[in-house]
């Protein structure tokens, strides 16, 4: 069972993040933001999956993005990495606009992001796919092309690449194939790879997804040192654990928009992401003791009603 005891000093950790003093409400303004999204909004035929107004993401801080299944949270990681277009909106990275930036240049701007389901290229070895992001995010027939010049070669970028995989605990699987690798030692590649092109701002869609609990501590661990080292954390998660663990903000989507931020504690006993959650129909985890004990509640209440109401108000013992 979660110690809430220790989770309690993750909100006091908002305050070297710089976030104390940011109100816990739908699109606050940071004191030091690197990303600012305004009137980003994308619809699939008459569906509005992304209706952001305004958000604001705090440099050097660890953030999450969490909401039900289908809230619009790959599709907002889309947009603002250049993977998709708005109809309409702005968003700017650092202050440079990212409208019409292709994901190529993104990613050469100091933002990477990783995937729900790992892009680890898995007939390529481990340093192979390692070379690769030093390139930053490109289709894979550009990348096996620049592949060819690389065979054999040592360069700095494999001296890098070293380093980060013995960091990484994957020196040992240096010439495995990535396809033969572990769910869990392919986001650990999947993030090895990204800090290839010495990011500013990383972006993990799903990190936790698929990794057993051996790998998971390992991975948080890796998350937490990326913050310590002065980078920016975005991550989309369905582990609250892993939330409630390392967030130092938490901004909640449903249907599309912006519901709910603040730091975990206080993000998980609002009652309106509560209620987002109850209202779909979703398959994650909700681990959270908060969140999990007030919908027990909720349920108990309900069904205390339903008896309630077939038993005209009172309980009765059903004699057989
Ligand atoms: N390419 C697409 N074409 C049509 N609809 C899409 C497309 N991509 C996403 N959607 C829809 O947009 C909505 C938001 O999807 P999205 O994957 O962004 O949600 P999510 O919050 O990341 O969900 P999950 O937690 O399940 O990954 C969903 O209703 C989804 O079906």
């Amino acid at each position: 069972m979660p110690d809430n005891q220790s989770a309690a000093p993750r909100d006091a950790l908002s305050g070297p993040a710089g976030l104390a003093d940011v109100p816990h409400e739908p699109g606050a303004a940071k004191p030091d933001p690197i990303v600012v999204a305004d009137d980003v909004r994308r619809r699939f035929g008459g569906l509005t999956a992304v209706d952001v107004k305004h958000v604001e993401i705090q440099r050097g801080a660890i953030t999450a993005l969490i909401g039900p299944n289908g809230a619009g949270k790959t599709t907002f990681f889309n947009l603002l990495t250049g993977f998709d277009k708005p109809q309409s909106g702005s968003w700017s990275f650092n202050g440079r606009s990212l409208a019409g930036v292709s994901a190529y240049k993104v990613a050469r701007m100091g933002m990477i992001r990783t995937f729900q389901l790992t892009k680890v290229l898995a007939k390529l070895t481990v340093i192979e796919n390692m070379r690769m992001g030093a390139t930053g995010q490109r289709g894979e027939r550009f990348l096996s092309a620049l592949l060819q010049t690389w065979r054999g070669q040592e360069n700095d970028v494999t001296t890098k690449a070293d380093a980060l995989l013995e960091r990484f605990l994957l020196l040992k699987k240096r010439e495995d194939f990535a396809g033969e690798l572990s769910g869990g030692q392919r986001k650990l590649l999947e993030m090895a790879r990204a800090l290839m092109a010495d990011p500013e701002l990383v972006m993990l869609d799903e990190p936790m997804a698929g990794v057993n609990p051996a790998l998971k501590q390992s991975l948080l661990g890796h998350v937490k040192s990326l913050r310590d080292e002065g980078r920016t954390v975005l991550f989309v998660e369905h582990d609250m654990d892993m939330v409630r663990d390392i967030s130092d903000w938490v901004i909640v989507m449903a249907q599309g928009q912006v519901i709910a931020e603040g730091p975990p504690l206080s993000v998980m006993s609002d009652s309106r992401v509560i209620d987002a959650y109850l209202g779909s129909h979703h398959d994650q985890d909700l681990s959270d003791d908060t969140v999990a004990e007030r919908i027990e509640a909720e349920a108990e209440d309900e069904i205390d009603a339903e008896h309630s109401a077939a038993t005209g108000g009172t309980h009765k013992e059903v004699s057989a």
